[in-house]
């Protein structure tokens, strides 16, 4: 088939804006199917050194094809800009819903934390770390289900000689707020770094707050590699237990660590007792109240 080209679309609302890059809202002129097109100036990528990061992102989003993952359908570029064609969820970034609702109840924590967890497990298994999963980047679709989004800062572990994953990816640092000790003591991100964000998420999408929120980045850093948080009045115990066994400063003692045998263990804690994870994406979203 030809290649598709920005003619081939009619563009609509503003969706959302990056440093990097703007999101909106747009239509095949054919199909009449909805997109999400997100584009990238090429000179600013150009100037501010961020074309590794525009082609991890293609590259990781192209591995994958996961119901709770932004898929990717096309790319293409004129003269001034990079364009990636992605799912278009309706409605939009999680972070609202935590905002507007204040905080889940449990039921709905439990739902909206395995979804986010079988996207992480998938996302492992093709050897991509997110390094950056926040509410801003859990998108919610017309069916109300998750779509992770923006791996622009994502990691392909390489899978070295002996074929073992080498598991520590550099440099980046992500949102202060979720970022893992590993990250801020040795600079390298691991997959145990996506499961301390998975907990610094169900506990905020039950406290309403992230654990660890300082008044600037220095103080949020101090507190996580102190791991100094502490859990409000009438949070659950089930969850808890939970987020005090994601939320471990040894990324190797972390529920999840350890490979499959790790994420099983993570998805068989008394948390999810009531989630069925084989029909999971086929189930209906529970109503947010
Ligand atoms: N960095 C990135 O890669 N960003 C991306 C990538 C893909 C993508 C993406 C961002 C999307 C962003 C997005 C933003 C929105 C959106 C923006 C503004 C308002 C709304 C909205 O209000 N939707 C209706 C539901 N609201 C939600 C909040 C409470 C009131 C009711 C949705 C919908 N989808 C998208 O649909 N697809």
């Amino acid at each position: 088939a030809r290649k598709k080209g920005v003619k081939d679309f009619e563009f609509g609302r503003l969706l959302g804006e990056g440093s990097y890059s703007t999101v909106v809202a747009a239509r095949d002129r054919v199909t009449q199917r909805e997109y999400a097109i997100k584009i990238l100036d090429k000179k600013h990528i150009i100037k501010e050194k961020k074309v590794k990061y525009v082609n991890i992102e293609k590259n990781t989003l192209n591995k994958m094809t996961h119901p709770g993952i932004v898929r990717l359908y096309y790319t293409f570029q004129d003269k001034d800009s990079l364009y990636f064609v992605l799912d278009h969820a309706k409605n939009g970034e999680l972070l609202n819903f935590i905002k507007k609702l204040s905080s889940f109840d449990l039921r709905c924590t439990q739902f909206y934390a395995a979804q986010i967890l079988s996207a992480i497990e998938y996302m492992h298994n093709q050897g991509v770390i997110h390094r950056d999963l926040k509410p801003e980047n859990l998108l919610l679709d017309e069916k109300m289900h998750i779509k992770v989004t923006d791996f622009g800062t994502a990691k392909i572990l390489e899978q070295n000689s002996d074929g073992k994953e080498d598991d520590r990816a550099n440099s980046f640092v992500g949102t202060a707020e979720y970022v893992s000790p590993e990250l801020l003591k040795e600079k390298a991100a691991c997959k145990s770094s996506d499961f301390w964000a998975l907990g610094c998420i169900v506990y905020q999408l039950i406290a309403g707050r992230p654990p660890f929120k300082g008044p600037n980045e220095y103080i949020t850093f101090q507190k996580i590699v102190g791991l100094e948080y502490t859990f409000p009045e009438g949070f659950p115990a089930v969850a808890r237990d939970l987020v005090e066994k994601l939320l471990v400063i040894d990324p190797s003692k972390r529920l999840g660590a350890g490979g499959q045998a790790g994420v099983d263990r993570l998805k068989n804690h008394k948390f999810f007792d009531d989630i069925k994870w084989d029909t999971l994406w086929q189930q209906p979203a529970p109503k947010l109240l």
